[in-house]
């Protein structure tokens, strides 16, 4: 669930894809990457950590282009804390490409063996991003040859590299000379949004001045363009959304900066990933014609239908939200029940998301840095604590105990999200069962460990319309609520192979 970003403008892209970065911290706190073109000189630089601690001016001062992509990094395959394995990845053959890529891959097993014995490319680290890259440079090679590297080449090499990877992708790339291109896999899981822009008069001016200092065409561009991973990136820039690419869809933008595109994929569904909805993308996000706070909401409506039939009213005076991403769910099952809503935990600001952070003793310990029970909201109450979901239940054992701790007579618990029981392959970090609270154990039996009076989850299909509703998709992706794979190719070996090579 990394964030990704590429940017087309008339004049210095560096601000424009660090701002947009920023916008997409939520998405991963290990890594972060910026790479940006000028002309045919490619210009990286990868760091460990946050956007705002990550980069100095001198980086930013180097950044030097008018193109331009970044990555904010949650490692699910490879190591969190590598900075080899921090995004963009860049090849030198041919022309010169740097990738960044939001989800997944799950035949990398096949893929390894193929780089190193049909294309004889050499990999340097267990990262999959490294391999699709590796997969769009032999397929360019492939599908241009000798020609001139042009928009339908560059659809022909998607078009191989599509049919040659499995699993779930958002991907932008930026070729050296060429221009921008994006992809997204065929199903559509990992999300991405094309937006596009006027060259304000204002800038227009600037612009031409740094073209002409940068070696970069005279002529201004009449659009700017941004891909990512998340429409708020547009709206905080100012960008008309064009539309979210097709599942299956490429898009590449020239260096005069005209848009092409072409569908690429054989076979096409879209299922987007569920998890977006219950966790991933901020509230305040449009994904795939859906907005996540409103899909929230409805999770909480239907989830309070559930708390009126399996708690008795009388156990609960109060609803009270684990913050943030819990607020909108709460919210709503508060008003639908007529019950009075209060915010007991206050959140340290300054503490990141825990579940996206790399290993559980660190996730452990953040919960009681980043969350404090206030006395007062408790003392004598009966509460029943809303989370949008339970996944290894870190927060929601630690924030039971809290509850009783700070007075609560009676404390029930409520996921907005149905248990998490089976691992997540297509860019969410949980390859191993065993770690999920829910795996293997009934309602009753988790209830047990969390400790609490009242355990209520949302049931699968409540979610799945709460969504849903209104789209027209052909699907939704929520292998980890029901350990069914919609790309067709995860099996239980599979499965075992990556509760063992995954750091989770
Ligand atoms: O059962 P667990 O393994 O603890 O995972 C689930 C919790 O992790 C997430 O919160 P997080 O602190 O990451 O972010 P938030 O502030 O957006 O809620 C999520 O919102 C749940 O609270
Ligand atoms: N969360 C993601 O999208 C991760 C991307 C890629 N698989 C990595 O580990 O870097
Ligand atoms: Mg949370």
């Amino acid at each position: 669930m990394c964030g990704i970003v590429g940017h087309f403008s008339a004049g210095p892209v560096n601000q424009q894809v660090y701002d947009s970065l920023l916008l997409l911290q939520h998405r991963g706190q290990d890594s972060t990457g910026i790479a940006t073109a000028e002309g045919r000189t490619l210009h990286q630089a990868k760091k460990s950590g946050q956007v705002r601690e990550a980069y100095r001016t001198r980086d930013m001062r180097e950044l030097l282009g008018n193109i331009g992509l970044g990555h904010v990094r949650y490692a699910t395959k490879g190591h969190a804390t590598n900075l080899d394995e921090a995004q963009p990845f860049y090849v030198n053959a041919p022309y010169g490409i740097v990738l960044v890529h939001n989800g997944n891959l799950t035949n990398t097993r096949e893929l390894t063996l193929e780089m190193r014995e049909r294309d004889f490319r050499h990999l340097n680290s267990p990262s999959d991003t490294e391999l699709l890259l590796n997969v769009l440079a032999s397929s360019l090679q492939d599908s241009v040859g000798v020609r001139h590297l042009d928009a339908d080449g560059i659809f022909d090499a998607v078009t191989q590299v599509i049919s040659r990877i499995r699993g779930a992708y958002g991907t932008i790339a930026l070729i050296a000379g060429h221009g921008l291109l994006a992809f997204r896999d065929p199903m559509g899981i990992r999300p991405l949004v094309l937006g596009r822009r006027d060259v304000a008069p204002e800038t227009a001016e600037a612009a031409a001045g740094y073209r002409g200092v940068h070696g970069l065409p005279a002529t201004l561009p009449e659009s700017e363009w941004v891909v990512a991973s998340e429409s708020l990136v547009l709206e905080a820039g100012n960008y008309e959304v064009v539309r979210e690419l097709a599942p299956g869809e490429a898009v590449f933008i020239d260096e005069a900066g005209t848009l092409h595109s072409r569908q690429c994929a054989e076979e096409t569904r879209l299922v987007p990933c569920a998890f977006e909805y219950v966790y991933l993308a901020r509230p305040d996000s449009v994904m795939n014609g859906i907005s996540i706070y409103e899909s929230r909401l409805r999770m909480g409506e239907k989830l309070a239908e559930t708390i009126q039939r399996e708690i008795p009213d009388e156990d609960f005076d109060i609803v009270m939200p684990i913050p943030d991403s819990a607020r909108p769910a709460a919210l709503q099952v508060a008003h639908s029940l007529g019950k009075e809503y209060r915010e007991g935990f206050y959140k340290n600001r300054y503490v990141g998301r825990t579940f996206i952070m790399p290993g559980q003793a660190v996730r452990q310990k953040s919960v009681r840095q980043k969350l404090n029970a206030m006395r007062s909201e408790f003392e004598g109450k009966k509460v029943l604590i809303i989370d949008d979901s339970i996944v290894r239940g870190t927060t929601s054992r630690q924030i039971v105990e809290m509850a009783y701790q700070a007075g609560a007579v009676k404390v029930s618990f409520a996921s907005a999200a149905p248990p998490v029981r089976y691992p997540h392959v297509y860019g969410i970090n949980m390859p191993n069962a065993e770690e999920l609270v829910a795996h293997g154990r009934t309602v009753e039996e988790i209830r047990d460990v969390l400790g609490s009076d009242h355990l209520v989850y949302l049931g699968v299909e409540d979610m799945a319309e709460a969504i849903m509703a209104g789209s027209d998709w052909d699907g939704l992706e929520m292998s980890c609520f029901t350990g069914d794979y919609v790309t067709g190719d995860v099996t239980e070996e599979y499965l075992e192979f990556v509760a063992g090579d995954q750091e989770s």
